[in-house]
């Protein structure tokens, strides 16, 4: 609940009017059977136009129910509608602050889980409790008031069955709130499954997997069925047993009421009033006790939601003004293990790149190359040691200074659905058609984007599905150089690209961008054999470094690489 507390303010007039509307519900609710009881007094005394009169005001009052009924289903939808979507964007908003690791440590589908799944069940409590949270307390004590008002005698029917009813709804729902809880993580489970199946889709269909997938799917979906059925049979106990309950004690009260009729006829219309009061005291328990159940289920999704809003940054920027970054590099000391790895990834790792310089990065696959480039753009703060960018510490730098001067052109290239010229100007926000068209040069992409009749307004589909991979590595280079950064990283972003291209790219980039500090991680030593320095990984450490000369003569490591793709090429 604590959850709330900061979203109620925004929508205070409607929360007001939503609970004045359930009042006249309630009140509208407990006066008709008192009505009635006078209608059937009037009847037996056959006074025709206390009947009329008794009859218009039971008219008003049961429109007066109705339009209160309207006026709160507004009301509360505005005020559930409301916070829902306030409470989904201070999530989103608070995941994009969010670091690589905090990223990890959720895992994408159990976010989008919390922001869809989990919202959609706190603004149906919300909507719930504004229509009966306080209709509840006033229907049953109410209810209970005038039940005792109508006939003293019987008070103890009242309180048998109040306790009775109490008693299977404490059991019943108590059984659903975990079945609930329950159920949230299936959802989780049914999502992952469908969101990894669906994004390699691909995957699946080239090796004929569709059956064995099918089957993972089934699993959790057949056991989220299970679990609803339960929740299910669970609801079918309750209604007839409260019936049972209900039914069984009106048939005492009308044996008890049998002898009291014969000593007061008057009683007769006592016992339609009471028999009524009896349905809203027990309509009420019932309505309470699945309000508890429901919110239950929301009391998982609140806590859900609070963990992501409370999650602490693991990576903050200092609020320093913002500065001159230039392209200078430094390790000093460098180790860093991935948040819940046991064994460091990288290991004391010094260096220092002055700006301008083209450094070459290879080394064996998983031997750390794209980890230690990741620390340059700050994606994970170093575990042991510290790296200065431009002269700057990155704990003391100017995170919009540190994003324009380094740029980082990932792997596997991702691009955004909207258009192209939408996904250049995230790497400079105003850039005109000129800075596209030069950007795309230097990228190799001018060409084939620049064929479509709408050019750079030409549409990114979902997942970037309507280009090669080639075109995508191209657009998202272009992306990279377009704000002419200080530092670029390629972290093997030229691998779906042929050779010819690939030359191109690497000429264009030593042409446009020679003040720019670049780091290519490549597989191939081809791709870097004439940087200006090479870094040589080996099992997380730095073991070499020089140029292509030098490094054959004097680094083992790099030699056996490079006899081995000497070898491969021949
Ligand atoms: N997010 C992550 N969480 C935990 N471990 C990771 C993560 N990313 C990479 N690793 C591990 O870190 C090690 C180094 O991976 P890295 O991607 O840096 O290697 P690489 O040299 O770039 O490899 P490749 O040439 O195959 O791209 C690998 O053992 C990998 O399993």
């Amino acid at each position: 609940m604590k959850l709330l507390k900061p979203y109620w303010k925004g929508y205070k007039l409607d929360v007001t009017m939503s609970l004045i509307a359930v009042i006249i519900m309630a009140v509208s609710a407990l006066w008709q059977p008192t009505l009635l009881s006078k209608i059937v007094q009037a009847i037996s005394d056959d006074k025709m136009s206390e009947v009329n009169r008794i009859g218009m005001e039971l008219l008003w009052l049961a429109l007066a129910g109705l339009l209160a009924g309207v006026v709160n289903t507004i009301f509360s939808a505005r005020a559930s509608q409301g916070i829902a979507a306030d409470i989904r964007e201070s999530t989103y908003r608070k995941i994009q602050e969010f670091s690589f690791a905090n990223v990890e440590k959720f895992s994408a589908g159990n976010l989008v889980v919390r922001m869809t799944n989990d919202v959609t069940q706190i603004q149906n409590v919300l909507m719930m409790m504004l229509s009966v949270l306080l209709r509840t307390p006033i229907l049953f004590v109410g209810g209970f008031i005038l039940a005792v008002h109508s006939i003293p005698e019987l008070w103890w029917v009242i309180v048998v069955m109040v306790v009775l009813v109490f008693i299977i709804s404490a059991g019943v729902f108590s059984q659903m709130g975990k079945k609930f809880g329950r159920i949230q993580g299936l959802i989780d489970s049914v999502n992952l499954k469908a969101k990894e199946n669906l994004q390699g889709v691909r995957v699946v269909k080239s090796f004929n997997q569709e059956a064995n997938e099918q089957k993972r799917f089934n699993v959790v979906s057949d056991e989220t069925k299970d679990v609803n059925i339960q929740i299910g049979y669970l609801f079918s106990l309750l209604i007839p047993a409260f019936m049972f309950v209900g039914q069984g004690l009106m048939v005492v009260a009308i044996y008890f009421v049998g002898d009291m009729v014969g000593a007061h006829p008057t009683m007769l219309a006592e016992i339609t009033g009471f028999i009524n009061y009896l349905m809203i005291i027990m309509q009420a328990i019932i309505i309470g006790g699945m309000m508890m159940t429901f919110a239950s289920r929301a009391f998982v999704s609140m806590a859900r939601i609070k963990e992501v809003l409370d999650t602490k940054i693991d990576l903050t920027y200092k609020d320093v003004p913002e500065q001159n970054l230039d392209g200078s590099v430094e390790f000093d000391d460098v180790s860093f293990t991935y948040p819940g790895d046991d064994e460091a990834t990288l290991q004391d790792i010094s260096f220092k790149v002055s700006s301008g310089e083209m450094i070459g990065i290879v080394g064996a696959t998983g031997s750390g190359k794209s980890t230690m480039a990741q620390l340059i753009p700050r994606l994970f703060d170093p575990t042991v040691g510290s790296i200065k960018v431009g002269g700057v510490d990155l704990k003391d730098v100017n995170n919009h200074s540190l994003r324009k001067a380094v740029s980082f052109v990932l792997q596997r290239a991702t691009l955004f659905s909207g258009k192209i010229s939408e996904n250049l100007r995230h790497g400079k926000a105003d850039a005109d058609l000129n800075d596209m068209k030069h950007a795309s040069n230097i990228a190799q992409a001018a060409e084939f984007v620049e064929r479509y009749a709408d050019q750079y307004e030409h549409p990114v589909e979902e997942r970037s599905a309507n280009f090669s991979g080639g075109q995508k590595q191209r657009l998202s280079i272009a992306r990279g150089v377009i704000g002419k950064p200080k530092i670029l990283i390629l972290d093997d972003s030229t691998s779906a690209l042929d050779a010819k291209s690939e030359k191109l790219v690497k000429e264009a980039l030593d042409h446009e961008l020679n003040d720019t500090t670049t780091f290519i991680i490549a597989e191939k030593i081809s791709s870097v054999v004439n940087a200006d320095r090479i870094f040589v990984m080996d099992e997380g450490k730095l073991v070499a470094q020089g140029t292509h000369a030098e490094l054959v003569k004097s680094s083992d490591v790099y030699r056996e690489i490079y006899e081995t793709q000497k070898a491969q090429e021949a």
